[in-house]
């Protein structure tokens, strides 16, 4: 029976993700620090396969070497690691941000995928061919946005840090992608808003965002291609989202 481990499946595209897996008889290996939420998840999915369930902060890198170190027998080997945990803080302009915002969010995208994908990576070698990272990038990777600072910054490491492991793991059999999702509604704009459900609700109303379902589904494709198929980048836009022209700053009339 094939293994995933997917950090952050407490929420949005995780949980969905665990979900999906699930139905295809996977076995489970989730986290997150909302231990409430990984335990219903585990009573939910476990009617249908294994389910682990580890409450982690992906910053603590001693806690995450430490749980990766000790896993059952029967989750192992690896064949899939989903860095999915991850965050968005401080929609404001970047001279007006709280540096901790920018600290929480290199830390947890930056360091937290970091100290997860070292602690696997052993794992998932064992699994060699077939065995995949699949790494939740962002189209803010790719294209700036006002607001956008560190949180696109860190995206584009993601998308870096996938095409360099490739060349590392090459000749291990193990697939890397950056999967780089546009809007979707989940939990995001929340966190993004620090609680602020008005201006969520705000942001997905009288549009068609991607659904944290839509992103699940293309994780599974990509952990099920076959063997030889690596996609490097994934970037899914939902129709309705698209760029906008340069910005310019003019002088007053
Ligand atoms: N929604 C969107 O529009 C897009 C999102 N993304 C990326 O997708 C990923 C998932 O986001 P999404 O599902 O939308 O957002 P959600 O807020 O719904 O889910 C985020 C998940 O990350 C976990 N998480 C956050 N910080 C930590 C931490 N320090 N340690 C462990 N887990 C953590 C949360 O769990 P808990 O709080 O329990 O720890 C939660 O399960 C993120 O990396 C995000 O940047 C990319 C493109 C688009
Ligand atoms: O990563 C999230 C999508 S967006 O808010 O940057 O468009």
């Amino acid at each position: 029976m094939p293994s995933v481990l997917i950090t952050g499946a407490t929420s949005g595209f995780g949980k969905a993700a665990a979900m999906r897996f699930a139905q295809a008889g996977w076995s489970l290996i989730l986290t997150g620090r909302r231990e409430e939420r990984l335990k219903a998840l585990e009573e939910e999915l476990s009617k249908q396969v294994p389910v682990l369930t580890l409450t982690l902060d992906v910053r603590d890198s001693d806690a995450v070497t430490k749980a990766l170190g000790e896993l059952p027998e029967s989750f192992l080997p690896l064949t899939c690691l989903i860095n999915n945990a991850g965050l968005a803080l401080a929609p404001e302009p970047a001279q007006k941000v709280d540096l901790k915002d920018w600290h929480t969010m290199i830390d947890t995208n930056i360091t937290g995928l970091v100290n997860v994908t070292h602690a696997a990576l052993p794992l998932l070698l064992t699994q060699g061919e077939g065995a995949s990272i699949l790494n939740l990038g962002s189209v803010a990777g790719q294209w700036p946005y006002p607001g956008g600072h560190v949180y696109g910054a860190s995206k584009a490491f993601v998308q870096q840090f996938s095409y360099n492991l490739r060349c590392d793991l090459l000749g291990t059999g193990i697939r890397v992608t950056d999967l780089a999702p546009g809007m979707a509604e989940t939990e995001f704009t929340l966190v993004r808003t620090k609680g602020n459900q008005e201006a969520s609700d705000a942001l997905y109303r009288g549009t068609t965002p991607l659904q944290a379902e839509d992103i699940a589904e293309q994780l599974y494709y990509l952990a099920t291609l076959p063997a030889h198929i690596n996609i490097n980048r994934l970037e899914i836009m939902p129709v309705r989202q698209a760029w906008s022209p340069f910005n310019i700053n003019r002088d007053a009339e």
